[in-house]
């Protein structure tokens, strides 16, 4: 039996950038990756059974039967922050049923090559771009090149250890908007313009501020999110609304919040682990 913790990441600001080879799809942009996320647990069986994300589950399993012998498998999530919201679970899922596979059956594949299973899954479901290179990474990471962990490219910038809070409103259907042609025009025009203005002054600061200008020029801040963001403003380094969820985020140097009903995180610097 293999358990695998994959962290958490929140997208501030993305591109979409496709390609006719789904490991070389994905998505450019910068993201936060958090302490909180899903421990997978698997096991060899007689039976395969998902107890947990199942969608995302069957489609790695799906995946990785198409190159190996995968047999039956039991898959266990165990999920500790909101599905749907943003925070990155989809890929989260993926990422550790398909590490948690490879190291069950002895796979001969590397982290990232198991990784590169979890990155077509989202695709191929739409569930998600970046998440899963993000995932296997951690940090503050931008994503240079898009595309599955041995295909995209990444940097870093350097953060202290700092507190991540999160106030979750509402879920968004992430499928629905990846196909949503018309809003991805707009969507990447403005990711293409952050990533540059990101590349130039690579900072936290510029990292939330081009985030927060992102989320209000796709037209998703209502007056509800920029009431909380206003709040977090005043309380913490900056904030901005994770993509893709009605969920606002703010990075801060104390767990310290006024509002109430929050995630209290801390960026997470290690990436995917096996436990
Ligand atoms: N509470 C739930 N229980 C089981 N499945 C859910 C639940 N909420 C959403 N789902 C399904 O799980 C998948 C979640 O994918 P989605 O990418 O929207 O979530 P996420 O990865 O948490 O968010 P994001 O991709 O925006 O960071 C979708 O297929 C959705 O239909
Ligand atoms: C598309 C996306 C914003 C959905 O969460 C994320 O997968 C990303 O940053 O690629």
């Amino acid at each position: 039996m293999v358990s695998v913790f994959v962290p958490s990441h929140i997208t501030g600001f993305f591109q979409v950038v496709d390609h006719n080879n789904p490991l070389k799809k994905g998505s450019r942009g910068a993201g936060i990756v958090i302490n909180r996320g899903v421990t997978t647990t698997v096991k060899s069986s007689n039976k395969t059974k998902i107890d947990g994300l199942e969608i995302i589950a069957k489609k790695v399993i799906e995946v990785m039967k198409r190159y190996y012998n995968i047999g039956n498998i039991k898959v266990k999530h165990e999920i500790d922050v909101p599905i749907g919201c943003g925070l990155g679970v989809s890929g989260a899922c993926a990422l550790g049923t398909a590490i948690g596979i490879a190291k069950e059956l002895k796979l001969p594949i590397t982290l990232n090559q198991a990784a590169d299973f979890a990155h077509l899954a989202e695709v191929e479901l739409k569930t998600g771009l970046g998440d899963v290179i993000a995932e296997l990474s951690g940090g503050l990471v931008i994503r240079t090149r898009e595309g599955a962990p041995s295909y995209g490219k990444i940097d870093k910038i350097i953060v202290p250890s700092l507190y991540v809070i999160i106030k979750v409103l509402d879920k968004i259907n992430t499928p629905a908007i990846l196909k949503d042609k018309l809003y991805l025009e707009k969507i990447n025009k403005i990711g293409e313009k952050m990533l540059k203005k990101i590349l130039i002054q690579p900072s936290l600061k510029n990292f939330l501020n081009l985030s927060s200008n992102f989320s209000k020029k796709i037209s998703i801040v209502t007056p509800e999110i920029k009431d909380i963001m206003d709040i977090m403003n005043e309380e913490t380094i900056g904030s901005s609304v994770a993509m893709l969820g009605k969920t606002i985020f703010g990075i801060s140097e104390t767990p310290e919040t006024s509002l109430d009903d929050v995630i209290i995180a801390k960026i997470d610097f290690t990436g995917a682990r096996i436990l």
